[in-house]
């Protein structure tokens, strides 16, 4: 069964189509990859999912619920996280701290609450303190814990990107580029890390990512996208030798040369 199922999606900037009428769905507990060349419509086609953007045609459902029009926080409510292709962490907070932000969405007391350091907000700051470090030590930095964000290697503040996801507990998580600037143990750790996102917190996982390898031996599907278009979906290895995608990539002759890793498939 689809957890996400996305309908028609399409969202123009001005005379540029960014995404154009795509379809896409994502079986619950699948570990799926949008992948495509520079300027595809990957980020826009996360970012119509989050609420960042709204469609101009299309439907967006998770479990059956419809997102469009959701505000982003709503979307997260709804139970979808995401991490961004740059990171995003606050670099003069500790990685706990960085987590308990996250966690704060799912947070139900109020200002007041807050002001007033009521039992309720007591016990949801108690919640947060437990499922931020619950969620650093699941993703392996629960020695860094009091550590400022800034200071973690590059690859454990990747990490704490997705750790933060997590802590908003969500049904699904979208991943944009999470090894771009990775070393290959990184990207090895990395693998270990989505899979076990699945296997062990059953959240579901999508993918953008322009690291072949990983790609290739962590997704169970793939969708392409080319000018905003979906242009394949299937297998890995039936997307690795489809010759509509090879075009995709190595047509675009800078695009090999400049983007290497994207152009071998
Ligand atoms: N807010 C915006 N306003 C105008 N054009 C935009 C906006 N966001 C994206 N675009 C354009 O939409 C197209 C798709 O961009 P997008 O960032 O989604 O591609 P991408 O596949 O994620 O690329 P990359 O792999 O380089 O990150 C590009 O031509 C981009 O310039």
């Amino acid at each position: 069964m689809s957890i996400l199922d996305v309908q028609g999606l399409t969202k123009s900037f001005g005379g540029l189509t960014a995404v154009n009428d795509v379809t896409f769905q994502v079986p619950e507990r699948g570990i799926i990859s949008v992948i495509g060349p520079n300027g595809a419509g990957k980020t826009t086609f996360f970012n119509l999912i989050t609420g960042i953007y709204t469609p101009n045609k299309g439907t967006i459902q998770l479990a059956g619920k419809s997102l469009v029009g959701l505000r982003p926080d709503q979307v997260v409510d709804a139970g979808i996280s995401r991490t961004f292709q740059n990171i995003r962490l606050f670099p003069s907070m500790t990685a706990e701290e960085n987590i308990m932000l996250g966690r704060g969405v799912r947070l139900k007391s109020g200002y007041w609450d807050a002001i007033l350091r009521s039992g309720k907000f007591r016990h949801d700051e108690a919640e947060a303190l437990d499922t931020a470090r619950l969620m650093l030590d699941f993703v392996g930095l629960g020695k860094w814990r009091n550590e400022l964000s800034t200071n973690l290697p590059y690859g454990d503040q990747r990490k704490l990107e997705i750790a933060r996801a997590l802590a908003t507990t969500p049904k699904l998580i979208l991943l944009d580029e999470p090894a771009a600037g990775m070393n290959p143990r990184e990207t090895e750790d990395l693998k270990a890390l989505i899979r076990a996102i699945r296997d062990e917190l059953g959240v579901t996982v999508v993918l953008i990512e322009h690291d072949m390898r990983l790609v290739m031996t962590l997704s169970e599907n793939i969708t392409v996208l080319n000018y905003g278009s979906k242009l394949a979906e299937g297998l890995p290895h039936e997307v690795r030798n489809n010759p509509e995608v090879m075009e995709a990539y190595l047509g675009r002759g800078a695009a090999a040369g400049e983007h290497g890793k994207e152009a071998r498939l």
